[in-house]
């Protein structure tokens, strides 16, 4: 029995869900969204606390709440969760959470079960190199590396060498959340440190609401325009609100 640690809808629900991809370079494609449970980082605006913002964790966190584990976590294996895909006749998959590749070798004990007509899209913060079981699997990497404002400390967020290899994967492209006009500095050192190419990079605005992400959208659309890197909006949140499930 090989088991995946998965974030809930509600208590005892698995998120796995039919949307349209909301983010970065496949925006606007029907996929199947598994989200995982468990994450190495603890962004303080992380859209998605209740994967790994649990009862005894030290944050931090800017919601002043905790999450119930049992509640917003379950366990499933992996037979079950390629039955919950499968139901959804849709061939592109995006594992998300938390950081998905904190479990890899159930990832690719489950892409072996899903069979090889699926297209593998992963939502990672970048910190975590891929396993040989489960980079043959992987189609595209949506990498968000963590830029100073996530409150985490440099030596958790930034992996040098998984970054650098991560830099020359052709699979790989570079979503970078983006809160303040500032916060462009950081990314013109990491793209020139990694010679991250200029067309990988996509810069999304930081917010759970349409009307933080529009007046975000105001100066950071101009600013990829000069830099020659590209933007990416949340369409999901202007169509569904911060919800999980969608
Ligand atoms: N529709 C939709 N697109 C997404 N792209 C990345 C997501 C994520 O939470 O990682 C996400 C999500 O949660 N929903
Ligand atoms: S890396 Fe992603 S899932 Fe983990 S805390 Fe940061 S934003 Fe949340
Ligand atoms: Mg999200």
């Amino acid at each position: 029995m090989t088991r995946l640690r998965l974030a809930t809808v509600r208590p005892g629900e698995p998120e796995i869900f039919h949307s349209l991809q909301g983010e970065g370079i496949s925006l606007g494609r029907p996929s199947v969204f598994v989200r995982l449970s468990g994450c190495n980082l603890a962004c303080h605006w992380c859209d998605t606390p209740y994967t790994w913002f649990f009862e005894g964790h030290a944050g931090p966190h800017r919601g002043d709440r905790q999450y119930d584990r049992r509640a917003n976590s379950v366990t499933l294996d992996i037979a079950e969760v390629a039955a919950a895909v499968r139901q959804y006749e849709c061939p592109h998959i995006v594992f998300t959470g938390g950081e998905p590749l904190l479990q890899q070798p159930a990832l690719a004990a489950l892409c072996d079960l899903l069979g090889p007509a699926y297209h593998i899209e992963i939502e990672s913060n970048g910190t975590v190199a891929l396993t040989a079981d489960f980079a043959p699997h992987v189609h595209q990497l949506n990498l968000s590396p963590k830029l100073g404002h996530s409150g985490n400390s440099e030596s958790t967020r930034r992996k040098e060498d998984v970054l650098a290899a991560y830099a020359s994967d052709h699979r790989a492209w570079f979503k970078f959340v983006i809160a303040d006009p500032a916060d462009a500095v950081e990314v013109a050192a990491l793209s020139e440190r990694f010679a991250i190419p200029a067309e990988r990079i996509i810069l999304m605005p930081e917010g759970t609401d349409s009307a933080t992400l529009r007046s975000r959208t105001a100066w950071l659309a101009p600013l990829c325009l000069d830099r020659g890197w590209r933007f990416t909006d949340r369409l999901h949140i202007h169509l569904y609100g911060d919800t999980r499930g969608t």
